[in-house]
């Protein structure tokens, strides 16, 4: 084979200067479209991978990366604006999840007593955003201002932190759902996980450290089959991989209360509903369907066993998290060192009424005036466990917890609220 060594260089670096030289100049400059060209095809590659590619494991950094709008000359301005408090003994709180079901329903009780709140949100597109800037309209009008960003920058958090000293954080920000975990694993390990130790290093950080409360979730019982789920049981089986991520933020905040005094209030939420919710949710998806005329599969246990769960209003929630929020106690730490022992909770919000699948949506169908197409069929192997049922003692004691909502009451006004926010299934949720 013939080996052209004059397109060689004999040592790296140093080209030998002859009269192939002008040859080689000329095919340089032929070959200049040529890079050119190709260098956008391959910087239009990368463009698609990183942008438009589906979700993978690292989907939400790429996610946060978009969504962090912040800064800009009013936004000192309107950060102290938002946290500003109005009731004397009134806290600063950091409401991570603002935009969220549950996270607009606090913010907007907390604003509403004259607590100073300040919002975070990534606003992400795991259900439709635009519930997400509707709820944001509304606690705009209330005087909370919501930051655009992900929990897991920490130079974000870190600058909040400086334009105001928050005595309190309500970390609600989270990758919810138990079936999208075989979805997108990823986003839960983000969110879960990561974005809670983002939240945690932040805040051990913080001079005065805030105390912190926090969603869990009820399906850290798992496989537990002690009835009803009391914070003594065993938690160690979850039966999802969002289970398993809960189940981690509960260990992750013993190792933060532990090493570094912080102040800490986990809430095991059980199947909470009501207006303003979360679309992915049954009780959600099942009316839109309804209305649509769309079938709704109804997941059944072995031997047609029932499916049930503990459905919790979120008025009732709201209460819980405002207690939380009252009964903590200060984090001890200062500059990242723990000074003394902190205190370390951990309480079941639920209703204490377990109802089965099927009844929620005899209950919907008369609400919503028309007949349900059930499909029964076997529950899944989708991480679903078969029933939840929240002993509530411990948040009775302590917080003075009492749900007083039923399954009945609590559609009702659920019912309505999709009526007039969707236009009675002329407009639909997707
Ligand atoms: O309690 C909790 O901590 C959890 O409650 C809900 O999870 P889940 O109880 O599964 O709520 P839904 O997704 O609304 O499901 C409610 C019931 O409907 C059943 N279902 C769901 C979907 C479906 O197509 N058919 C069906 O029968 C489920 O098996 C379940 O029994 C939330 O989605 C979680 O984010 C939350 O952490």
């Amino acid at each position: 084979m013939k080996h052209n060594i004059e397109s060689n260089p004999s040592t790296p670096g140093k080209f030998k200067m002859d009269k192939s030289s002008y040859n080689n100049r000329l095919r340089l400059h032929s070959y200049i479209p040529k890079l050119a060209f190709w260098s956008l095809v391959f910087l239009g590659l990368l463009y698609i991978f990183f942008y438009k590619s589906p979700p993978a494991l690292s989907d939400l950094s790429r996610r946060s990366l978009r969504t962090s709008s912040y800064g800009g000359p009013n936004f000192s301005q309107k950060v102290k604006a938002s946290a500003k408090i109005t009731l004397r003994n009134g806290k600063s709180i950091l409401v991570t999840g603002a935009a969220g079901f549950v996270g607009s329903h606090v913010s907007t009780a907390l604003k509403r007593r004259g607590d100073g709140v300040v919002g975070l949100d990534n606003f992400n597109d795991y259900y439709d955003p635009s519930l997400k800037r509707a709820r944001q309209a509304h606690l705009e009008r209330a005087g909370v201002y919501i930051v655009e960003g992900d929990i897991n920058d920490v130079v974000l958090l870190k600058k909040l932190f400086d334009i105001v000293p928050f005595t309190h954080v309500m970390h609600l920000a989270a990758q919810a759902g138990v079936r999208y975990a075989m979805v997108n694993p990823g986003s839960y390990v983000h969110s879960n996980i990561a974005g809670l130790v983002s939240v945690l290093e932040v805040c051990k950080n913080a001079n005065p450290q805030p105390a912190i409360v926090w969603a869990s979730s009820s399906s850290v019982y798992g496989l537990n089959s002690n009835v009803p789920f009391s914070e003594r049981d065993r938690t160690d089986q979850p039966a999802s991989l969002y289970a398993a991520t809960k189940k981690a933020g509960e260990e992750i905040a013993h190792t933060y209360n532990h090493i570094y005094g912080l102040s800490l209030t986990g809430l095991r939420f059980f199947t909470v509903y009501g207006p303003w919710g979360r679309p992915d949710m049954a009780y959600f998806f099942f009316s839109r369907d309804i209305l649509k005329g769309k079938s709704i599969p109804i997941f059944e246990a072995a031997n047609h066993g029932n499916v049930a769960r503990d459905f919790t209003y979120i008025e009732d929630i709201v209460k819980g998290c405002l207690a939380a929020l009252d009964t903590s106690k200060k984090s001890t730490g200062t500059g990242g060192k723990k000074k003394g022992p902190a205190q370390l909770r951990v309480y079941n919000l639920g209703n204490t009424s377990p109802v089965p699948v099927s009844d929620l949506v005899s209950i919907l169908e008369k609400l919503l005036k028309k007949k349900a197409k059930r499909l029964v069929m076997k529950l899944p192997r989708n991480g679903d466990v078969q029933f939840t049922h929240a002993n509530i003692s411990l948040a009775q004691q302590e917080l003075g917890y009492k749900p007083v909502t039923d399954l009945q009451t609590g559609l009702r006004k659920f019912v309505q609220w999709y009526l007039s926010y969707y236009g009675n299934g002329k407009k639909s949720s997707q």
